[in-house]
């Protein structure tokens, strides 16, 4: 069955969480849950990532991490969607096109934990998705600073809304970009992995 592109109208504004989901765990739930509130989006989605080009380590089966986010994300308001695997893109810029063109009118809002603001500069044509998509930054425990500190933070500082602005960023101008304190959940997957409470079948 397939989970990609469910109907939206033009005029929504949507968030998007890509990840590995490898697994899906309860920070995802939590910084999903306050962007919709603290961004004030209409739908959200969880793109499950075939891979992540910059992580050595191979993924679990797609289908199985679909199935376990499905599981752990129960939302009215939130799709789980393997929209990149149909795309064939890993690349977030490169499916940011796609889905612009797919959705005239949607505005779209690319979501994050703080540590990929950390990294953000390594990402293909990161400037290119600052330009062109908000962006909502979540706190993450143990990465706010590195975060604040990152090159894509200063370069972009002077298109940083104010976290008591948040409601502005999905209709604002691009560039912009607004970092979140929510209240912060330690949870990983890598943690989970290294419990081994979640392996590929
Ligand atoms: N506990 C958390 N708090 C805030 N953001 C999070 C949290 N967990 C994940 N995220 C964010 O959710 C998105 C998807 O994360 P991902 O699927 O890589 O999970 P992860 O726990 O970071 O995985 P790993 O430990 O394998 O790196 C990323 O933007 C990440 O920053
Ligand atoms: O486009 C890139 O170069 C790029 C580099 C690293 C990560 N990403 C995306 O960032 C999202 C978070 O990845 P992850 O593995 O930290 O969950 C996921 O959608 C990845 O495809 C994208």
């Amino acid at each position: 069955m397939r989970h990609g592109f469910p109907f939206l109208r033009a005029g929504m504004t949507v968030g998007l969480l890509g990840g590995s989901f490898d697994p899906a765990h309860q920070g995802h739930v939590q910084i999903s849950r306050a962007a919709l509130t603290q961004f004030g989006l209409d739908r959200g989605w969880w793109l499950v990532s075939p891979g992540n080009p910059l992580k050595a380590h191979q993924p679990a089966p797609l289908e199985q991490r679909m199935q376990a986010a499905r599981r752990v994300m129960q939302h009215p308001r939130i799709h789980i969607s393997d929209a990149e695997a149909q795309l064939g893109t890993r690349y977030t810029a490169q499916t940011l096109r796609h889905l612009r063109r797919r959705y005239p009118g949607v505005r779209f809002v690319w979501l994050m934990g703080a540590d990929n603001l950390a990294q953000f500069h390594r990402w293909k044509d990161w400037r290119q998705i600052l330009d062109t998509v908000p962006v909502g930054v979540l706190a993450r425990p143990g990465d706010r600073i590195s975060a604040r500190l990152s090159p894509a933070a200063r370069i972009y500082a002077p298109y940083r809304l104010k976290e008591a602005e948040s409601q502005l960023l999905a209709q604002a101008r691009t560039p912009a970009w607004c970092f979140i304190n929510v209240p912060m959940v330690a949870a990983s997957s890598s943690a989970i992995r290294a419990r081994g409470a979640w392996s590929a079948s």
